[in-house]
């Protein structure tokens, strides 16, 4: 199989740590600590491949650019980011969903209720579907704020352990979307480097848990 160079987009952040498990099991050779670091590119010369370590929502900006042939990212991300980049594998890691929340029985009778997330294409796209009308507010963080303060009606966001609303004294309406990390890859990168690109699919295949 040709050696061809490889660039990986890897989200710093959450989803970090479980991809690296992920890649020390699929036999990448990546150095210990490299979150610890503030170093943004890591290369391991005896595959040819560079890892760069990106935010999150970045990781299918660089590789819809090509400039990363392959990348991780949630679900969420590649919902909300709607950039052409080719699918691969779910990896089954940083699984989580996306919920509709508020404070318990209220009631969205308002003619535009007013949905805060950091998410507004899954969140307009999920009130299109259903047919109703809001009007999304948009915020970068501490999301559940929104309905204690008085800014919106609901939230539209990630729930993991629920303890988040919990803590916050909101409940959980509307479930929107499983979410889970995927394998993404640049749509001519797939079909130049197809070799390496279905050696590195196979060998993470093997370490994808399932459940
Ligand atoms: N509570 C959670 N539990 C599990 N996975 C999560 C949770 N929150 C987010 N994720 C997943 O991890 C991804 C990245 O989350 P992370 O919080 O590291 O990034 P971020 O929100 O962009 O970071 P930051 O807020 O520091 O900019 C999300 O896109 C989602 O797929
Ligand atoms: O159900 P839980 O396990 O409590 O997880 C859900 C919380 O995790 C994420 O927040 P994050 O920690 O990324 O904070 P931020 O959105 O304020 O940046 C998400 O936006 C929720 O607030």
């Amino acid at each position: 199989m040709s050696n061809t160079a490889l660039t990986i987009a890897m989200p710093k952040g959450r989803i970090f740590e479980e991809a690296y498990d992920m890649l020390i099991e699929a036999g990448f050779n990546l150095p210990a600590n490299v979150e610890m670091s503030r170093k943004l590119m890591i290369e391991i010369p005896e595959e040819n491949i560079r890892f760069i370590l990106a935010k999150p929502m970045d990781v299918p900006t660089y590789v819809e650019h090509g400039v990363a042939d392959i990348g991780i990212a949630g679900k969420d991300v590649l919902l909300e980011e709607r950039r052409n980049v080719h699918e691969l594998l779910d990896l089954n890691i940083s699984k989580c969903h996306v919920a509709s929340a508020g404070l318990p029985n209220t009631e969205l009778n308002d003619i535009a209720p007013r949905i805060a997330t950091k998410y507004p294409n899954i969140a307009s796209d999920y009130y299109r579907e259903k047919g109703e009308q809001v009007e999304i507010i948009g915020l970068n963080g501490s999301i559940e704020l929104a309905p204690m303060i008085g800014l919106a009606d609901r939230i539209v966001d990630i729930v993991s352990t629920g303890q988040t609303l919990k803590e916050n004294g909101l409940v959980e309406y509307e479930f929107v979307v499983d979410v889970s990390s995927r394998l993404i890859a640049n749509q001519a990168s797939y079909r130049m480097k197809n070799d390496r690109i279905q050696d590195l699919v196979k060998r993470l295949k093997k370490c994808v848990r399932e459940g």
